[in-house]
């Protein structure tokens, strides 16, 4: 009662307080919870059950059925995968450049890796990077289960760095290697998005009658790409931004005109 007594009078302060103050209460609380979500999320992720769960409950040469022990697994545990916004729009892009050399940085336990090689080309080819070996060994397993050949993938255990000056020896059997990347996609450490860009073109790693760069950006903050959209908007003889979601960004590197007479 005492309780009722106390709390009654001090309704029209926090009415007050509230639509004074609600833009800001509101924004914290945002703050907080993203900030509780990206611990949980850091806290909890683990490869080894991603890869276990997926691994005795899809159909094994299945991909279709991966991909959705993927997206079940993710309903009910913190995951790494790429959101289905995100894959709604690799997809696309996927399907319009039709690239013939894919790489990806960030495997984690293959789901992306996945998703790209299913819509590649016959001929296509994918190389992905992941810095953590259990986690590479896991997520090539994943690949394997899935049903697709060594012949079409690569996995390279290592830090996006040390690899990218490699890759033209990994790529360089490849037919059609001397063309470079078609699609870069970026999902590992965002610190590292220009410092590769600029070390993908200084290596002439992309394909320049067009490669398609995709920068996953996760915390949806714009400065965490920023860096790569100023540098390629000071660039614009070679680079455009294609499009810019809050959670995806699309660059395409071109160094050929496509219409030559
Ligand atoms: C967000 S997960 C990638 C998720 C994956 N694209 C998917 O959708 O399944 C990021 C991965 O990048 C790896 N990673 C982080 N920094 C890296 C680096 N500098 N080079 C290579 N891999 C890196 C991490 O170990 C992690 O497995």
């Amino acid at each position: 009662m005492w309780l009722v007594a106390v709390s009654v009078p001090l309704i029209p302060v926090v009415i007050v307080a509230f639509s004074r103050y609600g833009g800001l209460f509101t924004a914290l609380c945002h703050r907080a919870l993203a900030w509780t979500h990206r611990v949980l999320l850091r806290r909890k992720v683990c490869v080894r059950s991603t890869h276990a769960y997926v691994f005795s409950n899809c159909t094994h040469g299945k991909v279709d059925s991966v991909l959705e022990t993927f997206d079940l697994y993710g309903n009910t545990h913190p995951s790494l995968s790429i959101s289905p916004q995100m894959s709604a729009v690799l997809d696309e892009a996927v399907m319009r450049v039709r690239p013939s050399l894919v790489l990806e940085l960030g495997m984690h336990c293959g789901y992306s890796s996945v998703r790209l090689l299913r819509l590649l080309p016959p001929a296509g080819r994918l190389v992905t990077v992941e810095v953590d070996p259990v986690t590479a060994e896991l997520g090539e397993e994943i690949l394997l289960v899935a049903g697709f050949k060594h012949s079409q993938f690569q996995v390279l255990t290592s830090s996006s760095a040390r690899a990218i000056p490699t890759l033209r020896l990994h790529v360089g059997a490849d037919k059609g290697a001397s063309e470079g990347f078609g699609l870069v996609l970026m999902d590992h450490d965002p610190q590292q998005y220009l410092p590769d860009l600029i070390a993908l073109e200084r290596e002439e790693l992309l394909s320049p009658s067009g490669c398609t760069i995709l920068l996953i950006n996760r915390t949806q903050r714009h400065g965490d790409v920023g860096d790569v959209v100023a540098h390629v908007s000071g660039r614009s003889d070679f680079y455009s931004v294609r499009s810019e979601h809050c959670f995806m960004v699309e660059i395409v590197y071109c160094r050929k005109p496509t219409n030559v007479l």
